[in-house]
């Protein structure tokens, strides 16, 4: 099978002044295409460098990261900036919808910066609200109007309507309660199975763990170990 992501040697040192602070230390890591992959450690060991490494957020110190079988670690600016819009969807823990703008719009935005004609939009758009359960009727709203469980499923709808084909979330159903968040572990499941969209997602939540393929435990900016689910 084909590896969506790999991540070879990867390090990560910020600096600041004369102060030096190792987040990532030589991380090797293989995501299958279609595969979800759950990060967990504890606060500080490194999750969210991981994911800004993988989705061209942030650039490693050392190493190499592969994805799609294409090395992008030395892409330009622009080009990774390509490269995210056309491959990658993220999803926060805090949302990130833009407070101005309605339901529909939100999930728009990522089609006008990729320039995706008015026409073509409308049934994308159409389609992804549709596909998202319980926000077609929201679509008017703005994100003040929402709960939490709605404002996060309009971030995923927003995060798959480029389709992408990978998802970065950090914490997705960390700000949710139970019930709210098993919606939208429920949401996670079919963007898996149906649509075969690999994930990688820093989460704790018990009901998440159960649906992931492998869990990657993280801790001091290393990988302690991998535990394969059966
Ligand atoms: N821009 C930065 N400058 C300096 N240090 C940073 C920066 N970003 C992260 N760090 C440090 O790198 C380490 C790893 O941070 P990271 O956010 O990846 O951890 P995390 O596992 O996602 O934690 P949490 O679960 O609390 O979000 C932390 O000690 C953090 O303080």
């Amino acid at each position: 099978m084909k590896h969506a992501v790999q991540l070879i040697d990867v390090s990560k040192v910020y600096k600041s002044g004369s102060n030096e602070w190792v987040a990532l230390r030589d991380v090797n890591l293989n995501v299958e295409e279609g595969e979800f992959i759950a990060l967990v450690g504890p606060s500080g060991s490194g999750k969210t460098t991981m994911l800004n490494i993988i989705g061209l957020m942030d650039s490693p110190t050392e190493g190499h990261v592969i994805l799609e079988g294409k090395d992008v670690t030395y892409l330009s600016e622009k080009e990774k900036s390509e490269f995210r819009n056309k491959y990658i969807g993220y999803v926060f823990q805090s949302y990130n919808l833009i407070s101005f703008l309605t339901v529909y719009q939100n999930v728009e935005l990522p089609l006008i910066i990729s320039g995706i004609s008015k026409k073509e939009r409308e049934k994308i758009v159409e389609e992804v609200l549709n596909l998202v359960p319980g926000i077609y009727e929201l679509r008017n709203k703005k994100p003040t109007q929402l709960s939490g469980g709605q404002q996060q499923r309009v971030a995923i709808a927003r995060a798959l309507v480029t389709k992408p084909k990978l998802i970065l979330a950090d914490e997705p159903t960390a700000n949710l309660d139970v019930n709210t968040g098993k919606a939208i572990v429920d949401l996670f499941k079919k963007i898996k199975d149906e649509m075969g969209i690999t994930i990688v997602m820093a989460t704790h939540d018990l009901e998440m763990l159960k649906n992931c393929d492998r869990i990657v435990y993280i801790r001091d900016g290393k990988i302690e170990r991998i535990e394969d689910k059966l």
